[in-house]
């Protein structure tokens, strides 16, 4: 069932072929005040599962907010208040009984800069692991390692140089680095807060492939400050303005066919 907008006021554009995806993460009626700031107000969408959804938008209109209010990162910001309601698969992510660690884990997240620890390869990826009590033994450790590198598309790269530190990679390899720590930890759910903008043209090639890969397992969700990265990389595309959902809906119809003249009028380029 469609999450009732008119009662948000302003309604959003929620393009027909959205329905017809299994969903994973829902959001109803999500808003965030940064003290007495609003800087979200009544985002709801349903999210597909195993796919990209891209969100776009000028810059300041809630991208990265909304991208984490869905793992619950805004809650290390001390003034941030968040509203509504936040499911994955049935469950609430604001809920009572919801370690956000765990939820972390679930829900992983990758940032702008590639962030290693200032530790080795082996161990930037066995990390959470071992936290969360995923291995008994050194040889379950090392095989989470290999899979999770595998995945990342780094392990030819890395394997005879696992204990060499992480930041001893390019700017790449660490965001791929970065990739398999959250893989490690068996994650639902992919965040991604523009991935590709401290990378030069060849690694951002490498990091798209692997998005496109990755959603045969995840369901991954993508702040980009790139149209042309959006068209390559999404399935869905969510676009924000001023704090609000505008228009939501597979990317190609977002992209060629846009409901609302404010979508027309940032993907055409006239402001943002
Ligand atoms: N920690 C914070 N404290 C106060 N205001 C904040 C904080 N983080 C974000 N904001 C404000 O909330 C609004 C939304 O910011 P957000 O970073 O979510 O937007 P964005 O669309 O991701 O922007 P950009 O594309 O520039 O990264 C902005 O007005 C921003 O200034």
């Amino acid at each position: 069932m469609k999450p009732d907008y008119e009662a948000q006021g302003e309604p959003t554009r929620y393009h027909p072929l959205t329905a017809q995806l299994p969903i994973k993460v829902a959001t109803q009626d999500v808003s965030v005040r940064y003290g007495d700031k609003p800087a979200l107000e009544g985002v709801s969408l349903e999210i597909p599962d195993r796919a990209v959804t891209a969100c776009i938008g000028p810059s300041g209109c809630g991208k990265s907010t909304f991208l984490r209010c869905l793992n619950r990162m805004n809650d290390t910001i001390d003034n941030a208040r968040v509203t509504g309601s936040i499911r994955i698969d049935s469950e609430e992510v604001n809920g009572r009984d919801v370690d956000p660690v765990v939820l972390r884990a679930r829900v992983g997240m990758v940032f702008q800069k590639p962030n290693p620890f200032p530790k080795s390869i082996f161990e930037n990826v066995a990390y959470g692991a071992r936290i969360h009590g995923l291995a008994d033994t050194k040889s379950e450790l090392d095989d989470i390692v290999e899979t999770s590198l595998i995945k990342a598309g780094l392990w030819n790269e890395v394997s005879d140089r696992l204990h060499h530190p992480g930041t001893s990679l390019s700017g790449g390899q660490q965001q791929r680095l970065v990739i398999a720590r959250a893989i490690a930890v068996n994650p639902e759910v992919i965040l991604m807060d523009e991935p590709c903008s401290a990378l030069d043209p060849i690694a951002t090639a490498r990091i798209e492939e692997l998005i496109d890969e990755l959603r045969e397992n995840y369901t991954l969700i993508i702040v980009t400050h790139s149209m042309a990265q959006a068209a390559r990389v999404s399935q869905m595309t969510a676009f924000f303005h001023l704090g609000k959902l505008v228009e939501y809906g597979p990317t190609e119809e977002i992209f060629t066919n846009p409901l609302d003249q404010r979508t027309q009028d940032f993907i055409t380029g006239r402001f943002g």
